[in-house]
């Protein structure tokens, strides 16, 4: 048991609460009684008083549906989104004592409105866990990780250079220039800095000092800025001489890579994006709000956030980059749980936590006496850069229109009504890169063209015929097994469009692309970046040249589960409160942006 006292709370959602192991990098996601109470109600009327068989029948049901998680993560969405961005669970069985230790050693750091219920914490019944490697440092690609997953305890970090140089990371090289003068963008910083000296070790932002500026207008990155130097990819060098010398080219430029005694950490970013498009339908009347922004009124009417959010999806997914740093400004100035940046694994800006991200990324960037912008308008543009890097090949996601689970709408950037984003005359529409983590996420949750409104009627269908064959739900492996990703055809290996719309066939069909869609509605993007250092470059990872200087980084996507189909009752009531609430608030909603 001592080496659980190693784990450190990293974070929770609705069902699992997650620790991570600084040791090995990995992480501890385990199982919340929220995940588990309608299932022990009903095994508890099945047992006759028996603690023992109870908890056994638990731990059977829990592990059945951690492996499902497993197999719908690697044969579902790492075919579909890539295995460069998804990374490999294991199961864990764990010891007797791990629940109950866990809860203790979450203790204070658990964010005050996950803890009113105590169904909203680990069931200490449960006795295994998904381990996954820790994204909050730059981890590997789409190679294996399992063997340095599942070795708790051992040494083998996945960071290690033995364990890099055996896997064989695939790497890519790109480059940015970003020089950046925007007296809105230096007047946010200010306002970040004028609440925060650098140092302190916890220096709270107040986010509403800055929120005038923030809405004076966007920022604009002057042209400069907005070329991405071509992507070069050094999967293919063989020899570190080669890379060096890509080093020698920065060093030679305004920026230097860090030399090896200056202090070098880690910084995540972790985005919770949710949906990034408006389904258009007839009947819709707020079809120009978008879902996360008219979830927001009901969401601040129930008291589950003091204020709505700021954040748009919509522009975040634009590939517009101003439009995407006016996001990513929205998520500063109210994270809510869709920002979390972390320094080594440690919270230190999110919903509850606010260091002064100035002084932090002082000490984090390469020094560059050539840098005009301050310093966290600098890191978003470096984020905006990774989110758009597009993996030079990407040997498991090849746009095939014949793949199952091609989305039924291509890339088409669109507008929320409710987003304080202020458009140009002259503003360019653009396009995601194919292949980069938004554009997958964005193609991902297009499978579902219909929306819960369009899909409600067919899973009723569904529904109505399984009241009498209750057999169907399994042979239509609707909650799977998920096996591969021909659960995405039809039974006889159809795709969707050979199916003729009136049929079972295709309703089961379009519910599973639903429910896909889902599931990348509720994900999260980490992107883990690091300076490299003059030592660090022999370590085959994914580069990114940035305003000069050379960083490591990985993106992953995590919170892949897949959706149970019996949600989609739930989806639809939820609609519809969300559709009310909205009409109730809207006579009373102005835009952010019309109030400055
Ligand atoms: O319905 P949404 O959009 O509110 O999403 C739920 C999330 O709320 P959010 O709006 O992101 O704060 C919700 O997130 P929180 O627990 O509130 O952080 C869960 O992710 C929930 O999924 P599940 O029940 O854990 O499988 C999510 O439910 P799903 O809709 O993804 O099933
Ligand atoms: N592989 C990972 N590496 C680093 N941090 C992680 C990892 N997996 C989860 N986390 C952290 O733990 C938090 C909770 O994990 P996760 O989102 O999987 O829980 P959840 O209960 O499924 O969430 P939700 O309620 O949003 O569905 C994440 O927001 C993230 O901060």
């Amino acid at each position: 048991m001592d080496k659980y006292f190693n784990l450190e709370y990293r974070g929770e959602g609705n069902c699992a609460m997650v620790f991570a192991d600084p040791q090995t990098r990995q992480v501890y996601r385990l199982v919340k009684s929220n995940a588990t109470r309608k299932v022990k109600k009903l095994l508890r009327a099945s047992v006759t008083n028996h603690d023992e068989e109870l908890s056994h029948k638990i731990n059977m049901f829990v592990r059945k549906e951690l492996e499902k998680v497993i197999s719908y993560m690697n044969n579902i969405m790492k075919p579909l989104l890539s295995s460069r961005y998804v990374v490999t669970p294991n199961l864990k069985i764990l010891h007797k004592k791990f629940g109950e230790q866990a809860v203790l050693l979450a203790g204070e750091a658990r964010p005050a409105h996950r803890k009113n219920s105590p169904a909203d914490n680990v069931d200490p019944d449960v006795q295994c866990a998904l381990v996954l490697p820790d994204c909050c440092f730059v981890c590997n690609s789409d190679l294996n990780e399992s063997s340095a997953v599942s070795s708790f305890g051992n040494s083998m970090h996945l960071n290690s250079p033995i364990c890099q140089e055996d896997l064989r990371r695939s790497n890519s090289c790109c480059s940015a220039d970003s020089q950046e003068s925007s007296p809105i963008a230096e007047h946010l910083d200010d306002s970040l800095d004028a609440n925060s000296s650098a140092g302190d070790e916890v220096d709270e932002v107040d986010s509403y000092s800055f929120s005038s500026a923030f809405y004076l207008g966007n920022e604009r990155m002057e042209d400069s800025s907005l070329h991405i130097c071509e992507l070069r990819d050094i999967r293919d060098v063989q020899d570190v001489s080669e890379v060096r010398s890509c080093l020698d080219t920065t060093n030679s430029m305004a920026g230097s890579v860090k030399s090896d005694g200056e202090p070098v950490f880690t910084l995540s970013i972790e985005i919770k994006p949710k949906k990034s498009f408006m389904t258009k339908s007839s009947s819709d009347d707020f079809n120009q709000v978008c879902r996360f922004c008219m979830h927001q009124h009901l969401k601040t009417k129930s008291g589950q956030w003091p204020q709505t959010s700021s954040y748009c999806p919509l522009d975040l997914f634009s590939g517009n980059k101003h439009r995407m740093k006016h996001a990513l400004w929205s998520l500063i100035k109210t994270p809510q749980n869709n920002l979390k940046i972390c320094k080594n694994g440690k919270e230190v800006y999110g919903s509850e936590i606010r260091q002064n991200l100035s002084a932090i990324l002082s000490t984090w960037f390469p020094s560059n006496p050539n840098r005009t912008k301050k310093l966290i308008s600098v890191f978003l543009d470096l984020v905006i850069e990774v989110l758009l890097t597009r993996p030079s090949t990407d040997q498991n996601s090849d746009p095939c229109p014949a793949k199952p689970g091609t989305p039924v709408r291509s890339f088409c950037s669109q507008k929320c009504d409710s987003s304080s984003f202020v458009y140009c005359e002259d503003e360019k529409s653009e396009e995601l890169p194919q292949g980069c983590v938004l554009e997958k996420i964005y193609s991902l949750q297009s499978l579902d063209d219909l929306d819960i409104e369009g899909v409600y009627p067919l899973y009723k269908q569904l529904k109505t015929r399984m009241e009498k064959e209750p057999w169907l739900i399994n042979h239509w492996c609707l909650n799977g097994p998920y096996d591969d990703v021909s659960w995405l055809l039809g039974r006889d290996g159809e795709h969707l469009s050979d199916l003729d719309p009136d049929s079972l066939d295709y309703a089961v069909l379009k519910v599973k692309r639903f429910l896909v869609s889902k599931t990348l509605q509720d994900c999260s993007i980490i992107a883990a970046i690091q300076p490299v250092t003059k030592s660090s470059i022999q370590h085959k990872q994914d580069f990114l040249r940035f305003d000069g200087d050379l960083y490591n980084f990985s993106v992953k996507v995590i919170d892949l589960d897949p959706k149970p189909f019996e949600k989609v009752e739930t989806y639809y009531r939820q609609a519809s409160d969300i559709a009310k609430t909205f009409a109730e608030t809207s006579s009373a909603f102005t835009k952010d942006c019309d109030s400055f």
